[in-house]
């Protein structure tokens, strides 16, 4: 699971932890979220008797927790935040619940009845979101119910609308047989006090424990892992559907405020309770007449546009992709992977960089789900560590330093592509294409190393998207490295595969053969596909390569392929697939190749259009999709 991105959902969000735990903090600022910490003033005195189990309890305890927050920032300054989260941590002992001891005494009863026994903590959680405002109307402001857990002290507030998510957590402990000596040496240590079932399990109470089943975090007080499954399932895409929607005659009348009169605690009457539940109040107008959903409020439908979350996520793309690219560039993934966790200033040192801007870097590459920070330092994530170390068997380095050092030029000359009439993405391939061309070697080698890095990730899944046996031969043309060629004569143990590109590519090639037996059946043929002669095979394959040229070259490239194929022959093509195949969950990436993806029907076309029958189209992968066609006689 990528934690951070699902945590940077939040990044633009005014976050609160309605909580004092210190563990809690710690957890979640450990895990990049940014929040404020105002901890719950809702008395944990809920009737846990009238729970039907020890988690609905918790659950319960940690929404309340979290509402009371949420309604008493929105009721001091009218804007409640984005998110609230509360949260609530209790072992359970069979059906009986142990929170905080409030005596020595009571520790030491707690601590008894675990003492060699296996039980439960449960931390309930609940992910709050607010919506807080007045609906205006013309000529007036109508102002909404408050909801029944709000204060009641300022009746003409604004409305808070809620939803709240919720989830809990349960994490199987056992304890040793302690001696009572043991067990008093540790009350009078101190530590069991602000803990629930009297004991931290992080700490020195960790020596009493003999085993752990389930997330450490939970029992500390909270459950990140399940959190960031939560957040996942709420934004990736936003689901409203799952959100749970408050009702404020669904929150038990439970005394969540010192100041609530006796009537309002008295609760109301359930026609009252059906309106605006307790406490709930139309203070000016008929709220019947401006029925509200909180699907609205949050997107704001009536009165305020929705929020341009993706349209401002858009607009600091391109810094994501500088930082990625300068982190790569200075070879951070590596350092940390030899040597991390890494304090920032460390990091600088080795890198000789400036401190203050490292550790800025460091942070965003945290926010980014690159890094992780703990009170360690920073160290890779696991994507990072995959994909982003140089010598990594699936590293992306090579394709990261091209994209900096020439894609990302050729795109800032996008305007002037748009303006002189070219099609703006192929006028940008088209000069990176150029400038691959006219310049160095080092270049060439730059481009090879992008193209190595991303077929390494496709080649197997292309190279067995169909049963090729029947070839005995291949041509891969523009197939540059060889890695797919290398894909192809490891899975066909007969297989003679040719690999056809351009001089200065061919010649390079060799620094990027690892050996082995395939390699006798893999050949290096110089040539250009738009003008030399194709080398003789019975299947050619096209891998990422249509879709970089305009239709009349990719018409060119084509007929030439079906001139030289015998009858019975085959095509296979493999190319971004296309929207409605399903195929992406990043257009992004598909956006940034040359053209637009195919669909499924336009490739069988095109290939039968230049005289290849029995078109079967199959995905590989998440990105591509392969197309094989066999030739038919002319
Ligand atoms: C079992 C166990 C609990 N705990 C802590 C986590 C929680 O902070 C505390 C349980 O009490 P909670 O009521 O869940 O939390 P809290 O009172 O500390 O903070 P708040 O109500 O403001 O959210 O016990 C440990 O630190 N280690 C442990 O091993």
């Amino acid at each position: 699971m990528v934690l951070c991105p699902v945590i940077g959902k939040l990044q633009h969000k005014r976050v609160v932890l309605a909580s004092a735990s210190p563990r809690r903090q710690e957890i979640l600022s450990n895990a990049g979220l940014r929040f404020e910490v105002v901890p719950s003033r809702f008395k944990e005195k809920l009737h846990k008797a009238s729970f039907a189990t020890p988690y609905a309890y918790a659950v319960e305890t940690a929404k309340q927790k979290a509402l009371e927050v949420a309604g008493r920032m929105h009721q001091k300054d009218l804007r409640a935040p984005d998110v609230v989260i509360g949260a609530d941590t209790i072992v359970a002992v069979g059906a009986m619940i142990l929170e905080k001891p409030v005596d020595k005494q009571d520790a030491y009863r707690m601590l008894s009845r675990l003492n060699g026994k296996e039980h439960s903590v449960f931390t309930g959680v609940a992910i709050v979101h607010c919506c807080s405002k007045d609906i205006s109307g013309p000529g007036r402001t109508l102002r909404l119910t408050l909801s029944s857990w709000a204060p009641r002290a300022h009746p003409t507030d604004g409305r808070l609308d809620t939803e709240v998510s919720e989830f809990y957590e349960e994490t199987t402990v056992k304890f040793s047989e302690l001696s009572e000596e043991l067990l008093w040496e540790y009350i009078n240590s101190g530590e069991p006090m602000d803990k629930a079932g009297g004991y931290g399990i992080q700490a020195l109470g960790g020596m009493l424990v003999e085993y752990v089943h389930g997330d450490f975090l939970n029992v500390v007080g909270f459950p990140l892992n399940h959190f960031c499954k939560e957040l996942a399932r709420l934004y990736y895409p936003p689901r409203p559907e799952d959100l749970r929607r408050v009702r404020h005659d669904s929150i038990p009348a439970v005394d969540t405020f010192e100041n609530l009169s006796d009537s309002e605690a008295g609760g109301s009457d359930p026609g009252q309770s059906a309106k605006g539940g307790r406490g709930g109040e139309q203070v000016d107008g008929d709220r019947s007449q401006a029925p509200r959903t909180l699907d609205a409020a949050l997107n704001g439908a009536e009165s305020r546009p929705p929020f341009p979350t993706g349209l401002l996520e858009l607009m600091d793309g391109f810094k994501a992709s500088k930082v990625l690219f300068t982190a790569c560039k200075l070879k951070l993934f590596d350092v940390l992977k030899d040597q991390g966790p890494l304090q920032a200033v460390d990091v600088a040192r080795k890198l000789s960089t400036c401190a203050g801007r490292t550790e800025q870097l460091l942070d965003v590459c945290a926010a980014l789900g690159l890094l992780e920070k703990t009170h360690r330092g920073y160290g890779n994530t696991e994507v990072a560590t995959l994909h982003l170390v140089s010598d990594g068997e699936h590293s992306l380095q090579g394709l990261a330093e091209y994209n900096d050092a020439h894609v990302w030029g050729v795109f800032t000359r996008l305007g002037l592509a748009v303006r002189e009439g070219a099609d703006q993405t192929r006028g940008a391939l088209g000069a990176m294409e150029e400038e691959r061309l006219s310049q160095s070697k080092e270049l060439t080698l730059q481009f090879m190393r992008a193209k190595h890095s991303l077929s390494k990730l496709t080649a197997h899944h292309v190279a067995t998207a169909f049963d090729l046996s029947r070839f005995a031969s291949a041509c891969d043309l523009g197939g540059c490295t060889g890695i797919l060629a290398r894909e192809l004569a490891q899975e066909y143990p007969r297989l003679q595969v040719t690999v056809f590109d351009l001089p200065e590519v061919t010649e390079l090639s060799g620094g990027f053969q690892r050996g082995g037996r395939q390699t006798e059946r893999i050949r290096f043929v110089p040539g250009d596909i738009f003008k030399d002669s194709l080398p003789e095979a019975d299947l050619y394959v096209l891998s990422r390569i249509l879709q970089d040229w305009p239709d009349d070259k990719l018409h060119k490239l084509l007929s030439r392929i079906s001139s030289s194929c015998k009858p019975g022959g085959g095509l296979l093509v493999a190319e971004a697939a296309a929207e409605e195949e399903g195929a992406s969950r990043s257009p992004r990436l598909r956006t940034l190749s040359a053209g637009q993806p195919r669909s499924a029907d336009e490739h069988r076309r095109l290939l039968q259009r230049h005289g290849f029958r029995d078109v079967r189209v199959a995905r590989a992968g998440d990105l591509l999709c392969v197309v094989l066609g066999t030739r038919a006689a002319p």
